[in-house]
């Protein structure tokens, strides 16, 4: 059945790849995104658009009833705005305590006024923090080594705290390291862009491009096979999936916590080496000093979404997932050059 979806984020790299599931699946699509580091032209054709703040969202959500009657006017919000990078919350921690909780805290109180009682939350596996047993479990012990992960840690205790006494139906869905990029049936192409740029895939791919000179590895000394931090990669098209499922996943009064990861993990070396492959470029690397904030070893056990959501990933290979990527940097560097946006 056809529903009416609020996609907060719906900008940025996952947001929006999750809003073009849902509108191929035929739903009905708005996003709210303030822009801060998404970007207009990512939000797909055939959504609704909307400039502002999660603070922002008691306006949308009391709007007239989805589908007519006196019901809520959405069925549900599926929670992405955020900010997101580890290193930077280091450094910046009272915007990851702002944007990310008290954004929440907002968004909670204005889907409680509106009746709108369905969550999916874009959670992450830097609630961990360094993992006592690998593949990590969803009961693994929380002890965050960074503020994202402490903030993103401190919204899933408060959805908790929501279904309990307030019957939301709730799904976080903990997302390990997402790469790739997605291509829609109707020619839409979305991938990974931040400004500036931070995460290790899009980085080395630059590289490949010619747009930097070598990759830095930040660290070389951590306890993994070859001294670099290892993680566990997930394409961006699989991830959309599992929301889709996470939407009918939960009970009213239900929080369902979920891993989303290909439980393998990769080294920075590693990842670098598939781009060699991928791309056929030489990467020059250097070692920097280790990044604060992160863990050595995140690998996810994703048997509950597999149980619990029916969710099976479609290309769980790295070499796939780096080949997707490479694809939409080459296409956006072809774009870029000609004049036209990304
Ligand atoms: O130039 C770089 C960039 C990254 N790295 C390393 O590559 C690994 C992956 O780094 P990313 O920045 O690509 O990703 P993170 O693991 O830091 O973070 C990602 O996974 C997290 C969960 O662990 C959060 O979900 C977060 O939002 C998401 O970006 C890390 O060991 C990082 O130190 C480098 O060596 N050089």
């Amino acid at each position: 059945m056809s529903g009416r979806y609020l996609v907060t984020g719906g900008a940025g790299y996952v947001g929006s790849v999750v809003a073009a599931h849902l509108l191929e699946a035929g739903h009905r699509v708005t996003v709210l995104d303030d822009l801060s580091t998404g970007f207009r032209e990512a939000v797909p054709a055939g959504a609704e658009f909307v400039e502002g703040r999660v603070q922002d969202a008691a306006r949308l959500l009391d709007g007239p009833p989805a589908a007519g009657g006196d019901g809520p006017a959405y069925d549900a919000v599926l929670h992405f705005a955020a900010s997101s990078q580890v290193g930077e919350s280091v450094v910046r921690p009272e915007k990851y305590w702002s944007n990310n909780v008290g954004g929440t805290m907002a968004l909670l109180d204005a889907m409680r006024g509106a009746g709108v009682r369905t969550l999916v939350f874009s959670s992450t596996a830097a609630t961990y923090g360094e993992p006592e047993e690998v593949p990590i479990p969803e009961d693994a012990p929380t002890a965050p080594t960074n503020p994202y992960g402490a903030s993103k840690l401190a919204v899933d205790h408060m959805i908790a705290g929501e279904c309990a006494a307030h019957g939301l139906a709730a799904v976080s869905l903990r997302y390990f390291n997402v790469a790739g990029a997605y291509r829609g049936p109707s020619g839409t192409v979305l991938g990974e862009r931040h400004d500036p740029e931070s995460h290790l895939i899009p980085l080395v791919l630059d590289v490949a491009l010619g747009r930097r000179e070598a990759i830095s590895v930040y660290g070389d000394d951590y306890p993994t096979p070859d001294g670099t931090c290892v993680r566990d990669y997930i394409h961006v098209a699989d991830l959309a999936e599992a929301h889709l499922l996470a939407l009918v996943a939960a009970e009213a009064g239900e929080h369902l916590v979920c891993n989303l990861g290909n439980g393998n993990g990769f080294s920075v070396r590693e990842v670098i080496r598939t781009v060699r492959e991928v791309t056929g470029h030489p990467i020059p690397e250097k070692v920097a000093p280790r990044r604060g904030g992160d863990p050595a070893f995140l690998v996810a056990s994703a048997d509950r979404a597999r149980r619990r959501l029916g969710w099976r990933p479609s290309r769980p290979e790295l070499k796939d997932i780096v080949a997707d990527a490479w694809a939409f940097a080459r296409g956006r560097e072809t774009r870029s050059t000609s004049g036209g946006g990304a």
